[in-house]
């Protein structure tokens, strides 16, 4: 692709940066979708604000120059009126950015003063403690619902109730404040909603690399006049969001520690009809309202990241959940974590529209399983025991002062928990391990099919009875503690998301389509069971935000083969409107060495499918080709196994000496680096610390670890942290469960219903619709290794050796859905050449990068 504008990158870019950003930009310009790939460690971040901010300023530059071009004169005006009312309003609106730009260079000015201010002792904030924050009340009467009559006309503020999740009071609350839905039109026009980009990555702590990546380029101003003395660059307007529980400043409820509990006791205070010292001392109303302006100003003036925007609100005593939203609109670029972005009642809540504007959506080799997490719901047979314990303690306590309808709904409550434990019972007592669930089969307990599910769900939604049985049951068990100090406390005080939350997921689930998901029950051996909704077809969801924005662009270290997302996400666009892109790796060829390892030391061959894994002699084998792989490596060599179990299985059986007199593997492994290992129990943190620091001292480390595992994303091993990496054998899922089934089943029936529908012959759609199941069910064990894999090359300079062991990596098709630059990297035949080979090759490698 040719050169053809000037990307303002901060670095010299790479050939394939250049490639990134151009395509960035023509997929922008043009209203497309794009579907891009670059290994990680390639400057992907920068690429993509390069690319896409360049793109906004020219299109505002355009925009604010067509403006003024009014075309032909056929007005009887004299040209000369035309022209001066012209070079008016160019004045004009040159003056309103100016002031902006005034505005917030003055408080750029400030900051650094104010800070310090802030870091000395934050007392003002300190003064606004009141008496709501130090909690709330300790009486019962709390624990009692307020009259409730689902029956009543909705109300204009209820109705949006119901598609924003949100409270009547707290959205009567946003919309007078002018944070709401159901703002009139002349409010809404009064900010103008500058088109921008909506950038969102998974976690906050990838959304942080990337703000730090946003402070590296300086664009010149999209508009500027030759006779102002304008600066060649404009400071970016950046805007991250959180959630509550990111930034609730309100330390009675942020220390809340689950979002839903948070969530429920902010809009409880908003709510509380008593004394004004009830409420939340931070939330914006008509007095603070230049609180809310400050907030905005600040935040639009540098780029911060979520804690700076939490730090911000202290500093200014205001929410800076609530007062984020002021910013929205005059924001270039808005970063924010998948939940906000593709939940539509999140996008709602936080006052989001993406019509016109662009969406980025980074590390989206993960966003259809994304989709599904969000949108999939579980809950456990234990859980709902207990959830139904609670309810009847609380019913029979407050029964007599619970006014309205509460009761009808909470005994039809009671009569649905009971319905699914009488279902999940029947099924712990039978052999089959897990099985999809018919709503029918589920509901199927005493005058289950009488209840209107829908009224159920609004009443659990907004009655707050989840939280309010919750605290209750707490209090209880509080309570006994205190008056019989021996009898130990429950597991009372994690308020985590209040069972009946999930049930109520649950149920809203069953009214979904059913074509668009599954139920399933899961046994959770010793004596558990688990009932759960998974989502099969995230399109429906994701294509509002496909229609509604102007251009959606999926990027990730390794988004190939990209087949499935033109069907699973995009199914109702012609292939012309998607554009994809796949980019080789900056580094020199002679920097990568990557070899397939079917055979150990002595020979035997290497299959870990899953009824090989016990085999102990391919364990032993395994073993031995470490020990000998970790005399050649220098400093950081890192190991990927298919499953925590199997990690697990492994070190007992190298923990075995095999005589009195000889080490076990375990031992002699000590011996040569410093060992290692991930756990799902302990946090990664310390572990990386003490490998990086066994890398610092000279011994060199080894790191045993798992895919799909906390080391497998967002950790890199860049330069000596990582020069060698061993994949164990192909974690594939397990076929044989009823989820993968049920989703290789899905994807089967939409490809055949697809092909029909182009008049595909009959035979050739039956043998692409299995193709496309095997293609899913394949995809999703290579995407997790392909991410394992790219931890270990970081930039232009770095070097390492990639060992993938299994006889089935030598096979074509696994092969070809290897990253690309990695399979030009492929040495021959590797998968053919004995043990020796494979030694010999990366002694020759490392000694080639000694010194440099
Ligand atoms: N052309 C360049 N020259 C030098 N350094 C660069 C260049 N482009 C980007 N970088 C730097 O390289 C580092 C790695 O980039 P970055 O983390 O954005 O990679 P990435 O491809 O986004 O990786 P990931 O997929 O893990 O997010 C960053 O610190 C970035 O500033
Ligand atoms: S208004 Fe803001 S600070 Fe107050 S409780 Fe709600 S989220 Fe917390």
């Amino acid at each position: 692709m040719e050169k053809s504008h000037d990307f303002h990158h901060p670095y010299t870019p790479y050939a394939i940066q250049e490639t990134f950003m151009e395509t960035v930009y023509q997929v922008l310009e043009e209203g497309k979708v794009g579907i891009l790939e670059s290994p990680t460690g390639t400057g992907k971040s920068l690429s993509l604000i390069c690319g896409a901010l360049t793109w906004l300023r020219d299109l505002k530059g355009k925009a604010f120059e067509e403006g003024l071009n009014w075309g032909q004169n056929d007005s009887n005006e004299p040209e000369w009126i035309i022209e001066q009312a012209r070079a008016r309003k160019r004045r004009e609106i040159l003056r309103q950015r100016e002031d902006m730009e005034t505005r917030l260079a003055k408080i750029r000015a400030k900051e650094k003063a104010q800070r310090e201010r802030y870091l000395k002792g934050d007392q003002a904030f300190k003064r606004r403690k009141t008496e709501a924050e130090k909690g709330g009340d300790d009486d019962e009467e709390q624990f009692v619902l307020e009259d409730y009559d689902s029956d009543r006309e909705q109300s204009s503020v209820q109705k949006g109730v119901a598609s924003t999740g949100f409270s009547a009071a707290t959205l009567e609350l946003m919309n007078k404040l002018g944070l709401g839905f159901t703002n009139t039109a002349e409010e809404e026009d009064e900010v103008e909603d500058e088109i921008k980009i909506f950038y969102c990555s998974r976690t906050h702590s990838q959304l942080t690399q990337f703000i730090n990546e946003l402070r590296r380029p300086k664009f010149p101003p999209a508009i500027w006049d030759e006779s102002t003395k304008d600066t060649d660059i404009e400071d970016l307007k950046h805007l991250t969001l959180g959630s509550r529980k990111n930034l609730c400043i309100n330390p009675s409820v942020n220390k809340l520690n689950s979002l839903t509990a948070i969530n429920e006791r902010c809009s409880e205070l908003q709510q509380s009809s008593t004394a004004k010292e009830h409420k939340c001392a931070f939330l914006p109303n008509k007095e603070n309202q230049p609180l809310v302006n400050t907030f905005r100003d600040h935040a639009l003036a540098s780029i911060r990241d979520i804690e700076d925007m939490g730090a911000l609100g202290k500093e200014i005593g205001i929410c800076p959940y609530y007062a984020s939203r002021a910013a929205i609109k005059p924001a270039e670029i808005v970063t924010l974590p998948y939940p906000l972005l593709l939940q539509k009642s999140a996008r709602e809540a936080l006052g989001i529209s993406l019509k016109g504007h662009v969406v980025i959506i980074d590390e989206a080799h993960n966003l259809m399983d994304a989709i599904s997490g969000i949108h999939g719901v579980e809950v456990s047979l234990k859980q709902l025991k207990r959830a139904r314990t609670q309810l009847g303690v609380y019913l029979q306590k407050f029964r007599n002062r619970l006014k309205g309808k509460n009761r009808v709904y909470i005994a039809q409550a009671v009569r649905v928990i009971d319905s699914l434990v009488g279902y999940l019972e029947g099924r712990v007592a039978q052999p089959k391990a897990d099985g999809t669930v018919s709503e029918k089969e589920l509901l199927a307990g005493n005058g289950v099919d009488q209840i209107n599910l829908f009224k159920l769900i609004r009443y659990l939604s907004e009655s707050k009875l989840a939280r309010k049985v919750e605290s209750y049951a707490i209090y209880t068990e509080t309570e006994a503690t205190r008056t019989q100090p021996s009898s130990a406390p429950k597991n009372s005080q994690t308020t985590s998301t209040p069972v009946l939350h999930q049930i109520s997921s649950l149920l809203s689930a069953l009214t979904n389509p059913s074509k668009e998901g599954r139920l399933f029950f899961t046994k959770l051996p010793p004596s558990n069971i688990s009932l759960s909704y998974l989502l099969l077809d995230p399109s429906t969801s994701f294509s509002e935000i496909v229609s509604e924005c102007r251009s959606v662009i999926l990027a990730g270290g390794t988004m190939s083969p990209f087949a499935p997302y033109y069907t699973t996400l995009f199914p109702s666009l012609p292939p012309s409107q998607i554009t994809t892109l796949s980019c080789g790796h900056v580094i020199p060829s002679s920097n990568l060495l990557a070899w397939t390892l079917s055979r150990g030391p002595s020979g035997k061959e290497y299959n870990f499918t899953f009824s090989n894994r016990g085999d102990n002699e391919m364990i032993d084998e395994l073993g031995r080709a470490l020990l000998n792989i970790c005399t050649v490596v220098p400093d950081g060599l890192v190991v990927f196994f298919p499953s925590y179990a199997y990690l697990s299985t492994i070190l007992s059986r190298w923990g075995i000496s095999p005589s009195p007199t000889q080490p076990s593997i375990l031992s002699r492994l000590e011996g040569k680096k410093s060992l290692f290992k991930e756990s799902k129990e302990a946090s990664s943190e310390s572990v990386l610390q003490e490998y990086a620091q066994a890398i610092d001292s000279g011994k060199g480390g080894l790191l045993l670890s798992v895919v799909g595992g906390k080391m497998s994303e967002g950790i890199n091993f860049s330069d000596a942290l990582g020069r060698c990496v061993l994949i164990i054998g192909l974690p594939y899922p397990n076929i044989a469960s009823a989820s993968i089934q049920a989703k290789m089943e899905y994807i089967e029936t939409s490809t055949r219903v697809r092909l029909q529908g182009e008049g595909v012959e009959r035979g050739e759609v039956e043998k692409r619709a299995k193709e496309a199941g095997r293609d899913f069910y394949e995809n999703s064990c290579m995407r997790a290794v392909n991410q394992s894999i790219g931890r270990a090359i970081r930039h232009k300079g770095d070097y390492a050796a990639i060992v993938m062991v299994d006889v089935r990596f030598s096979g074509a098709r696994v092969k070809g859905k290897l990253p690309g630059w990695i399979q030009q990297g492929l040495v021959e035949g590797s998968g053919e050449k004995k043990f020796g080979e494979l030694m010999g090759s990366l002694g020759g490698f490392f000694r080639g990068k000694k010194g440099g």
